[in-house]
């Protein structure tokens, strides 16, 4: 293991921002920090690096006990969100810094800036200053920065977050590819579940201070451990007391002989690019209203349903129109009772 955390707490004042958190994170592995703001994942990575302190509980990196040494021993590279670039020096001296101040020779230095540019694609930047680069060209600077010194961990606090959508695209496919070359354990928080999806080989979700769930991007997606984390990796929507994804629900539109099926009635449609977001509004048959009437007021009890364009028009729906809705096969579901689970994660 590179990284052991064991029942590490923190309290800022009355507010605990980390609650009995034990972790191992496996040497060579991308670990996604994954949660909403707030939740504690930065808290967690600063004690991880050393830059805050646990009040108890420990923490060792590649089997040497960290807990009470300092983040300049603890072999660790940091980057943030807004990265603190030495702005008089150029793009090759901030790479070379950590190198000179450690005493490596002129040669030596050269060498591992000009290799270090090239893995960030940089190169031909090398003389620009920081502020004559773009700003995910600083963070990949960055990186490089704090991959000069070759750290054990490297620790990356939403590297990407402000940058715009399309560059963070860029960048989540280049971090993996650039850590599938250089394999060093790396730590990134984020609270974009598709940023962690994509890039992670294991997720960890962090909420008020606890995790939730450690497991891969499949396992997370496919088995949630809860409606928290089932709702925080994308839209969920409820069909009767089943928590169910929008894309998950089959749409029928002549009346099945399955008991099993949601009837409704579809009361908007949405076309989004490729995709077709119904609301389905389920009918009462039982109760107060007349059988097949629409219940009222109803939307607390609207269906989500998301479906192929194609799909959309060979069923040929438009608001009115009578359906049956059921999990389709293979459906990741859970029970329900609450009412509307919160979705951080962007609304359909
Ligand atoms: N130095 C501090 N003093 C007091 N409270 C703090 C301090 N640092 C963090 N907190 C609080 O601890 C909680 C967890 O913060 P943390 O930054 O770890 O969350 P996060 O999950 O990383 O969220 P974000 O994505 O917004 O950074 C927050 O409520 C925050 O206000």
């Amino acid at each position: 293991m590179s990284i052991q955390i064991k029942d590490v707490n923190k309290n800022f004042g009355d507010f605990v921002a980390l609650e009995n958190v034990s972790l191992d994170i496996p040497t060579g592995q991308l670990t996604a920090l994954l949660g909403p703001s707030g939740g504690g994942k930065s808290t967690l990575l600063r004690i991880i690096a050393g830059l805050e302190s646990a009040d108890s509980g420990t923490v060792s990196i590649e089997g040497v006990e960290a807990t009470h040494l300092p983040p300049q021993k603890r072999n660790v590279g940091f980057v943030f969100q807004h990265y603190a670039a030495f702005k008089h020096m150029t793009v090759a001296k901030n790479v070379a810094y950590g190198l000179e101040i450690r005493k490596r020779s002129k040669a030596e230095t050269a060498k591992r800036v000009a290799e270090l540019l090239e893995l960030v694609h940089l190169s031909q930047f090398s003389h620009r200053l920081p502020s004559q680069l773009s700003g995910g060209q600083r963070q990949r600077m960055a990186l490089a920065r704090a991959l000069a010194v070759e750290p054990t961990v490297l620790l990356l606090d939403e590297p990407f977050g402000a940058l715009d959508a399309k560059v963070r695209k860029e960048l989540r496919d280049w971090l993996r590819r650039l850590h599938d070359e250089v394999h060093v354990t790396t730590v990134f928080v984020t609270h974009d579940q598709e940023e962690a999806l994509e890039v992670a080989d294991e997720i960890v979700v962090i909420n008020e201070g606890r995790i939730e769930q450690i497991g891969s991007p499949d396992e997370l997606y496919d088995e949630p451990a809860n409606d928290f984390v089932m709702s925080f990796l994308g839209p969920v929507t409820r069909l009767e007391d089943t928590l169910i994804r929008p894309h998950d629900i089959d749409v029928l539109t002549a009346e099945p002989g399955d008991a099993r099926t949601v009837a409704g009635e579809v009361v908007r449609t949405l076309r989004v690019g490729f995709e077709t977001r119904l609301t389905v509004r389920p009918v009462a048959t039982v109760g107060g209203a007349h059988d097949g009437e629409v219940a009222a007021p109803g939307e607390e009890g609207d269906v989500t349903v998301v479906l192929t364009r194609s799909h959309a028009r060979e069923l040929d729906l438009e608001p009115g129109s009578r359906v049956w809705l059921s999990p389709n096969r293979g459906a990741t579901t859970m029970p329900s009772a609450a009412p509307r689970t919160p979705q951080p994660a962007p609304a359909l």
